[in-house]
């Protein structure tokens, strides 16, 4: 019988390193184990530039990523073996999701593009690799994200009522699970990706620990007026956005000709995250009956008041579930590969938008 377990990979639009979730789909989806591995700091470096969608870009430089980023999964992948004393032989299949670099698929030409060989990942760890997930679906018409509703399904329905789940990664996006057993999801816009941005250029460091140098400024409400004006948040669904559109040169646009402290900024765009999301729901007409939150952002204590500010109902982590929240999109991956090597489809379409239901993902046999 072939083995239940899957190990998933996620590298994310926030770039802070490479999550491993080993997960045993036995009886629904367990983790047995996560770890995380920072990318190296140059590679981060080249990844950021090449995110900033005005930077030039050689073809030489995306090949080299290609490859390098190939080679970070497969050593994370094999270090978190060596750590737990797994056998490669005993995991069915690695679910690989790239490392985002540009997504447009509303453009006139839509595409997306995620980097890291599969094919580096499948010959050095000796585990079958499912990649690419998201190509065959915008093929399909469709957004080709956000891909882990259908996964939040399979964890989180059934509970007969109104649920929404809620990543917070560098982009947030949200699925909404009906008491009914419809399901609704979309990108609702910036994350953790502008703060984090905003605390690289001010003060050097990746992130800003549980919203503390924010709450040392103050929310300014022209720019948070200006912040929640752009289009893309009155956009109705199918969306999905990139770290290539929400960036430090979106926010100097908007910052013009005001001056406000560091800390002001970061507040605002945390409270703009905050506003964002609850603008999102409340657009939507979804009527959340609980909110759970995993991604970085559930650390950010002063995002998570704000967000409870705004909604009325209990917001609280997957935890509350019984599921990691920082491992829920790298289980989701492992989930993916499993459907692929299942034959069955990996989107959800009213998601996506999609033309129909898709088996997603390519197989790189080990
Ligand atoms: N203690 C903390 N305080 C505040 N923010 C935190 C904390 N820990 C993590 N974060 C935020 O979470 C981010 C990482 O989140 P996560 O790993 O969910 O993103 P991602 O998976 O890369 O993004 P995406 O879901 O958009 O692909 C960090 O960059 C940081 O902004
Ligand atoms: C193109 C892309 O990489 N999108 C990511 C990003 O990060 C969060 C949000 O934007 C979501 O749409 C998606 O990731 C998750 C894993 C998804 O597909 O559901």
């Amino acid at each position: 019988m072939a083995s239940t377990l899957y190990i998933g990979l996620m590298s994310g639009t926030s770039l802070d390193g490479i999550d491993v979730a080993l997960v045993d789909f036995t009886d629904g989806a367990r983790l047995l184990a996560h770890g995380h591995r920072p990318l190296p700091a140059d590679l981060t470096a080249a990844l950021l530039t090449l995110s900033q969608s005005n930077a030039p870009v050689s073809l030489e430089l995306v090949g080299q990523l290609e490859t390098r980023l190939g080679i970070a999964f497969a050593e994370a992948v094999n270090a978190f073996c060596a750590a737990h004393g797994i056998a490669p032989e005993r995991i069915r299949a690695i679910g690989s999701h790239g490392q985002t670099v540009r997504h447009d698929p509303n453009g006139e030409i839509p595409y997306t593009l995620q980097l890291g060989d599969a094919n580096l990942i499948a010959e050095l760890t000796g585990i079958t690799t499912v990649a690419d997930f998201r190509r065959r679906d915008v093929a399909a018409g469709g957004q080709g994200a956000p891909l882990v509703p259908a996964f939040h399904r399979a964890l989180f329905a059934q509970s007969g009522e109104n649920r929404a789940v809620l990543n917070i990664g560098g982009i947030a996006n949200v699925t909404l699970l009906a008491h009914d057993g419809a399901v609704g999801g979309f990108d609702t816009g910036p994350g953790n990706g502008l703060m984090d941005a905003w605390c690289r250029r001010h003060w050097g460091i990746a992130f800003d620990d549980g919203g503390r140098r924010a709450a040392a400024g103050e929310i300014d409400a022209e720019l948070l007026e200006r912040l929640l004006m752009d289009p893309w948040l009155q956009l109705p669904p199918p969306k999905s956005t990139g770290r290539d559109y929400f960036q430090l040169d979106w926010l100097d646009y908007h910052l013009q000709g005001l001056h406000l402290s560091p800390e002001s900024v970061l507040h605002t765009l945390n409270a703009f995250t905050a506003r964002s999301i609850a603008d999102a729901l409340s657009m939507a007409g979804f009527g959340a009956e609980a909110v759970f939150v995993c991604g970085g952002g559930v650390h950010n204590a002063l995002l998570m008041r704000h967000l409870q500010a705004l909604l009325t109902c209990p917001v609280r982590s997957t935890a509350a579930l019984g599921v990691d929240p920082d491992y829920v999109e790298a289980m989701a991956f492992a989930w993916l590969a499993k459907q692929c090597l299942d034959g069955r489809p990996g989107n959800v379409t009213d998601v996506t938008g999609a033309a129909g239901p898709r088996i997603l993902g390519a197989i790189y046999q080990a």
